[in-house]
């Protein structure tokens, strides 16, 4: 860990060696450096409803073994529970059998967490989790005083309530005695990492999500700290990519295993897509993400796009919505059915639903960013109340925000040409149907797998051999544009969401 004094502290993410482009196999086992045949490697994603643990094969990719464990529901949690979680479903993949075969295990998980811990490294408050909006007056706030454009200047990204300092200057607004016992502040990775290896760090992806750390520059920003939180805490530090966190700590049990540097769940997703510059994915999970890997940083002064980092030392430009798999579960659990007989309804609807129109913002909403907002039901008439076109403007919901979300991409000039979807509402068949329409580009819908884990696994292979390793990816389906009906729902979409949000 380093307690960032001055601005300029400087990350190693600048002097990251360029990854291999896909098709190019990199690891072989003469030119691993720790492993042998045999050896797998383990890749966490720590999301926001669970853990989930993946051992790969340091070689292939292929998968060994995999467990999972739930995170509790709410918005702010006790981070204890995520080291819990990760105990669980590290037992559930049978870690611990797998010994000494362990070459490299990271971590991936939900971004923006606000881990804020005392001297002795006990939270002084829960963890403030990414979907929680309770600081979106201090973004705002934050964002009338600076300036839009000298936030993008300064870390490339305009504060929205989801940020890491955004929840800072809540904490110290809100609840002061818990700020002045802080000292260290860092995300739910960097909180695991120092499970995993007894010692604070993160990386560039993830430092990117913080709104005090500058992509471009690769530096902290520490005097963003000193003004809207009104000191600088300790802060962890910026490994490179390719960089070792540490060894495993024993009490993990597969001690001769390296630690890679981890990373945010969206750079996790990209690394284990193999995603390349011209590719957009779209990840349909507790959020809904739309990201691109680009070589030059993108910047977006309205904040509706966050030009994150990668996982590679690139950029990922990315839009998030807080409301995308939850939708389709609480019109289930409205209609009192369970996912797959909510497909069913929902494949047995009229394609645009009889009219039904919902816009999904259950939650709150940050792409657009309309913190308060709740979801409304348009277009109802007596004929199509059906528990189908329920179902069916649920999934279109879904779809026709982060078809805003992709139209956001776009606009920035980030190529859209084609999408990979992925995430746990893609399970649905409905949603996987009706995508390519709704979004009016092709959809790919790899092989269903654990992208963000496997992203993860693949830094591990790269932390442990100094190599990182290409796997390839297969496409499960595809999907084209189909029928005029597309361009009704979106227009119905538009003309709903300006009525009632004016955006
Ligand atoms: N067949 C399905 N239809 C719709 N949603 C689904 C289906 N299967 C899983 N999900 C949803 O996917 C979500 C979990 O996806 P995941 O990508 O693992 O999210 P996260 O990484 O945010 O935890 C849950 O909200 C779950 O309800
Ligand atoms: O806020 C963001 C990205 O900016 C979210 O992507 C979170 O990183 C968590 O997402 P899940 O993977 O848990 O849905």
């Amino acid at each position: 860990m380093s307690a960032a004094s001055g601005e300029g502290a400087t990350a190693a993410g600048a002097q990251v060696p360029r990854p291999p482009t896909p098709g190019q196999a990199s690891v072989s086992p003469s030119s691993a450096v720790s492993a042998a045949a045999g050896s797998v490697v383990v890749g966490i994603d720590s999301s926001t409803q669970s853990c989930k643990v993946v051992a790969v094969d340091l070689f292939t990719g292929a998968q060994v073994s995999t467990g999972s464990a739930a995170h509790p529901d709410g918005t702010a949690v006790d981070p204890g529970v995520w080291t819990v979680a990760l105990g669980d479903a590290w037992a559930a993949a049978g870690i611990d059998a797998l010994g000494g075969r362990v070459a490299g295990v990271s971590v991936a998980a939900q971004q923006h967490g606000m881990v804020a811990v005392d001297s002795a490294g006990e939270p002084v408050h829960d963890a403030l989790l990414w979907n929680d909006v309770r600081s979106a007056d201090d973004a705002a706030a934050m964002v009338a005083d600076f300036g839009a454009k000298a936030w993008v200047e300064a870390v490339n990204v305009v504060p929205v309530a989801s940020f890491t300092l955004s929840k800072l200057a809540w904490l110290a607004r809100s609840e002061p005695n818990a700020a002045a016992r802080l000292h260290t502040v860092g995300l739910p990775h960097d909180w695991l990492n120092r499970q995993l290896t007894g010692t604070w760090s993160t990386d560039r992806s993830d430092a990117s999500g913080t709104a005090y750390f500058d992509p471009v520059a690769n530096t902290y920003r520490p005097h963003l700290l000193k003004e809207y939180f009104g000191s600088v805490p300790a802060l962890p530090e910026v490994l490179a990519p390719n960089a070792s966190a540490g060894q495993l700590l024993p009490r993990w049990g597969a001690s001769s295993a390296v630690v890679g540097a981890g990373m945010g769940d969206n750079a996790g997703a990209a690394l284990g897509l193999e995603l390349a510059p011209g590719e957009v994915a779209v990840s349909i999970g507790t959020s809904g993400t739309v990201f691109a890997v680009s070589e030059e940083p993108v910047q977006d002064a309205s904040g509706q796009l966050a030009g994150f980092a990668d996982a590679t030392g690139r950029h990922l430009p990315l839009l998030a919505t807080i409301n995308a798999a939850r939708v389709m579960a609480a019109g289930a659990a409205m209609l009192n059915v369970d996912l797959a007989e909510f497909d069913r309804l929902a494949l047995a609807a009229a394609p645009d639903a009889g009219g039904l129109t919902l816009l999904p913002y259950l939650d709150g909403e940050r792409t657009p960013n309309l913190p308060d907002a709740t979801g409304t039901l348009t277009g109802m008439t007596r004929a199509n109340m059906t528990p189908e076109n329920l179902a069916r403007a649920s999934v279109l919901a879904v779809l026709n925000s982060l078809a805003d979300a992709l139209a956001g991409l776009h606009s920035f000039g980030v190529p859209v040409e084609r999408v990979l979807l992925i995430g746990g509402g893609s399970k649905s068949r409905a949603l996987r149907e009706a995508a390519a329409t709704v979004f009016g580009v092709p959809v790919d819908v790899p092989e269903q797998r654990e992208y963000v884990a496997l992203g993860a696994a693949r830094q591990a292979a790269w932390a442990a051999t100094g190599e990182l390793p290409v796997w390839g990816r297969r496409i499960e389906e595809s999907f084209m544009p189909d029928g005029g009906w597309g361009a009704t729902v979106r227009g119905r979409y538009s003309s709903a969401r300006r009525t009632v949000y004016g955006v």
